[in-house]
């Protein structure tokens, strides 16, 4: 995931003439020293543990906080604590939610520079792509806020007068697992939501990545949310299953992996609980000869280098036809080369470090391994080492542009998840549509072509949930998305949404006499 919503929308004039709590902030002084866990609308230390843990700061390496995951108690209270919450929230009217949501939206535009701060030096990513995220996140509360005042359900005429009507009603406690690519943005998509449908939620976010969420919550207490509505909990695998695994939670909404994934789903069976899947891809972007190469090129970045290449609907597979493959390589490392990598702070900087350091090795590990396999490495795929001292500990990586690639390559098989980008040759359309749709995913897909007819065509044989026609990674949330295959199922965002944190009553109402067959 992505840059979304536009660079279009962004207005530099409106965000400089707003309060800026955080401007002075720099790389490698950020401390949390306040709890991180947010139950009955404060935030409190976890009544027992299951572990600890650190969260770094990647662009330095450094610890920003050391703590305690929460254990099968806490969870209880915080899902205890959004029962309660429920019962006052459901009852409110659709447009009662509407405009505590959108008062939540405005918060959240107004601290921006201070969420975005917080994103950046947390998750790695540049500054300039965690406002982004950011403007994704309001426009998503401003888009449900819209959504929860006209969710309404049916009438249907029934012979003699009777009628029916249908009631869309909340779930209950939802449940919110994130990972770390987009800690705010991934909060955001699934209580926007959750919570518009009436429900609560318990979220938990990746430990990687544990300090925005609790921004999320301090604005929506703020907005005006009953307190428990929005709680979180802090831990890795073993919170995470008291969570699925709690009697009292009614659905669980989850980001991460496939292995993952897999897990979350035997444990919701056992309750009968609705998931909503969004995990990982290995998606093909298609060029054809006919393309706007500026744009393609434009596209295969795009598709490959926001946020360190740790986007789960990446475009990796570039398949690029015979006739351009040439002059197409050649830009494209061109432009890869230019990528300003370094401090994700400064304003200039478009690549910060990848989110650990576990991470880094397993991302150069990938380009190792298609060097053994025979894919040559055009550019990056190294180690970076940033002139600032400061950054010397840092998980930087340069990033990668892999050629002479085969489909049967680990580099062109597996999720890397980091900057490393592979180029595959094709003929014709018919062949790569083919070899496109020869994976377990099934998350996105890209094609650049400016033959209108052969475009959609091509979208409607690919096996993937998000196609992008002529562009890359742009996710407006009025557009749902979501995977086929083993990139999951269920949607975030777009009406369609609605149906995944709702269910349906259906009353029935005689107007005559009951016509007994006994
Ligand atoms: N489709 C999407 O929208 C989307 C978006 C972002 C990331 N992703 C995918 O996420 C993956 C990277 O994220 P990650 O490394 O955080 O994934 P992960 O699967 O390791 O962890 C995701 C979350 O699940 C929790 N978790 C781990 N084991 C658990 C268990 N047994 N029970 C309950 N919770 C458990 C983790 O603590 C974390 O909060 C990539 O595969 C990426 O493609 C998908």
């Amino acid at each position: 995931m992505f840059l979304r919503a536009g660079l279009a929308t962004l207005s530099p004039l409106v965000r400089s003439l707003q309060p800026s709590p955080v401007a002075a902030m720099s790389t490698g002084t950020f401390v949390v020293s306040q709890p991180l866990n947010y139950r009955g609308g404060a935030r409190v230390e976890p009544a027992d543990a299951s572990g600890t843990e650190k969260a770094f700061e990647p662009a330095t390496g450094r610890v920003i906080a050391t703590f305690t995951c929460s254990g099968e108690k806490e969870v209880n209270l915080a899902v205890q604590n959004a029962k309660a919450a429920f019962k006052i929230w459901r009852q409110k009217s659709g447009m009662e939610r509407c405009q505590i949501l959108l008062e939540a939206a405005r918060i959240i535009r107004e601290r921006e520079d201070e969420i975005a701060t917080v994103e950046c030096i947390n998750n790695g990513k540049s500054i300039f792509e965690a406002r982004l995220d950011i403007d994704t996140s309001w426009q998503c509360l401003e888009y449900y806020a819209g959504l929860a005042a006209s969710m309404a359900g049916e009438h249907i005429q029934l012979p003699g007068g009777s009628f029916g009507y249908t009631r869309r009603e909340p779930l209950g406690v939802c449940v919110g697992i994130g990972a770390w690519n987009y800690p705010f943005q991934i909060a955001s998509w699934k209580s926007a939501p959750a919570l518009a449908c009436g429900n609560a939620m318990v979220f938990k976010p990746s430990p990687f990545t544990p300090v925005s969420a609790l921004l999320l919550a301090e604005i929506y207490t703020e907005a005006g949310v009953p307190p428990g509505l929005f709680n979180v909990v802090q831990g890795g695998a073993a919170t995470g299953q008291f969570l699925c695994q709690h009697h009292d939670v009614a659905k669980v909404s989850f980001t991460g992996s496939v292995p993952t994934g897999m897990k979350i789903m035997e444990m919701s069976a056992k309750g009968i609980k609705p998931v909503t899947l969004e995990l990982g891809g290995k998606s093909p972007l298609i060029i054809f000869s006919d393309c706007d190469m500026n744009n393609a090129v434009k596209g295969a970045l795009m598709a490959n280098f926001l946020t360190q290449g740790q986007v789960c609907c990446n475009g990796t597979r570039v398949f690029v036809q015979k006739e351009i493959l040439d002059k197409f390589t050649e830009e494209v490392v061109k432009q890869t080369q230019r990528i300003k990598i370094g401090d994700p702070l400064l304003e200039d900087t478009r690549m910060g470090p990848l989110i650990n350091r576990p991470h880094l090795e397993r991302v150069l590990g990938f380009v190792k391994v298609a060097k053994e396999q025979g894919a040559k490495v055009l550019c990056g795929g190294d180690i970076y080492v940033p002139e600032d001292p400061k950054l010397k500990d840092g998980y930087y990586m340069r990033p990668c542009v892999l050629t002479n690639c085969r489909d049967d390559m680990t580099c062109v098989k597996e999720e890397i998840f980091g900057p490393v980008m592979s180029i595959l040759s094709f003929d014709t359309e018919a062949e790569v549509l083919e070899r496109a749709n020869d994976t377990t995913f099934g998350l996105a897909a890209g094609v650049f072509t400016r033959d209108i007819q052969r475009a959609h065509r091509v979208v409607a044989e690919l096996q993937a949930g998000t196609c992008f026609i002529n562009n890359y990674n742009v996710s407006p949330v009025e557009l749902p998305f979501g995977g086929y295959k083993k990139s999951g199922f269920g949607r975030e965002n777009g009406r369609v949404t609605i149906e995944y944190y709702s269910q349906l009553k259906t009353v029935c109402v005689e107007m005559g006499d009951v016509e007994s067959a006994f």
